[in-house]
């Protein structure tokens, strides 16, 4: 599928005060945040069309775009942030999305679902079940997407923030993920292992290309040798707050 737009977000200044789960907090560094992100954002420019979202500077988290909406076909689900922290960042996300002509879809109150948690491959999308996301999340999202009747897999989460954290569909439909962090390997077709926590999570950048972090060069190499046309980037900044290259970006396919 062709990567068409990628809405991003200029990271916060506070991005270093953003919500921790499974680290312990550690200094990152704002220029080098902002370095990191300009260069992530080349790599999608030459790929796809991308589009900046307003900056929230007030809220820490708002680089991590991708938890606040889910695009499919022409419908963008707004997501549900589970902390009240993030909640927020949805208005501006939401005007933009109405703004490219997608239709907008929203949750119940009650429920909750973030975009990290939502992996999509062709007519599949697995949902994960993790701190952040709950069954009513995946049966609202499934209503939202009703027109389309998409296959939709609800997948337990235990070890790691968001399902996407530690797991990520590559070109060829099969998955890569790290062993300790992602779910059972039975609820995915085709699963590789990757020998970096941070090489579980690829960005597709279309045919055969994928992006990932620059802290996981073994998986880079691994990616390499399967046949993969591999870009990497510098996401140390990002990976102390429990981001990673897919959270940076909300995709828009065809
Ligand atoms: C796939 N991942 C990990 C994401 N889509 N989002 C990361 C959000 C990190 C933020 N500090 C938080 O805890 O909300």
């Amino acid at each position: 599928m062709k990567l068409l737009k990628a809405l991003v977000r200029r990271p916060s200044p506070q991005h270093q005060n953003g919500l921790l789960t499974h680290l312990t907090r550690s200094e990152t560094d704002p220029d080098l945040a902002l370095a990191q992100w300009e260069d992530y954002c080349d790599i999608l420019r030459d790929h796809a069309e991308v589009i900046e979202v307003e900056p929230a500077p007030e809220y820490a988290d708002s680089v991590y775009i991708e938890d606040t909406a889910f695009v499919y076909g022409n419908t963008a689900v707004m997501t549900k942030l589970r902390y009240p922290s993030r909640q927020p960042e949805h208005a501006a996300v939401e005007e933009t999305l109405k703004g490219l002509g997608l239709e907008i879809k929203r949750l119940a109150d009650w429920s909750y679902l973030e975009g990290g948690d939502i992996l999509k491959f062709d007519d599949t999308i697995w949902v994960g079940l993790s701190t952040r996301s709950d069954l009513e999340g995946v049966q609202w999202l499934e209503k939202a997407l009703a027109d389309y009747a998409p296959t939709v897999i609800p997948v337990p989460v235990q070890h790691a923030l968001h399902l996407k954290s530690a797991i990520t569909a590559l070109p060829d439909g099969t998955f890569l993920a790290h062993p300790k962090y992602a779910p059972p390997e039975s609820y995915f077709p085709g699963y590789r292992r990757a020998p970096e926590f941070e090489g579980s999570q690829v960005v597709l950048l279309g045919d055969n290309k994928v992006l990932l972090s620059a802290s996981a060069p073994e998986t880079a190499d691994m990616l390499k040798a399967d046949g993969f046309d591999v870009y990497t980037t510098p996401m140390t900044e990002f990976e102390k707050t429990e981001g990673c290259v897919t959270c940076l970006s909300i995709r828009i396919r065809q």
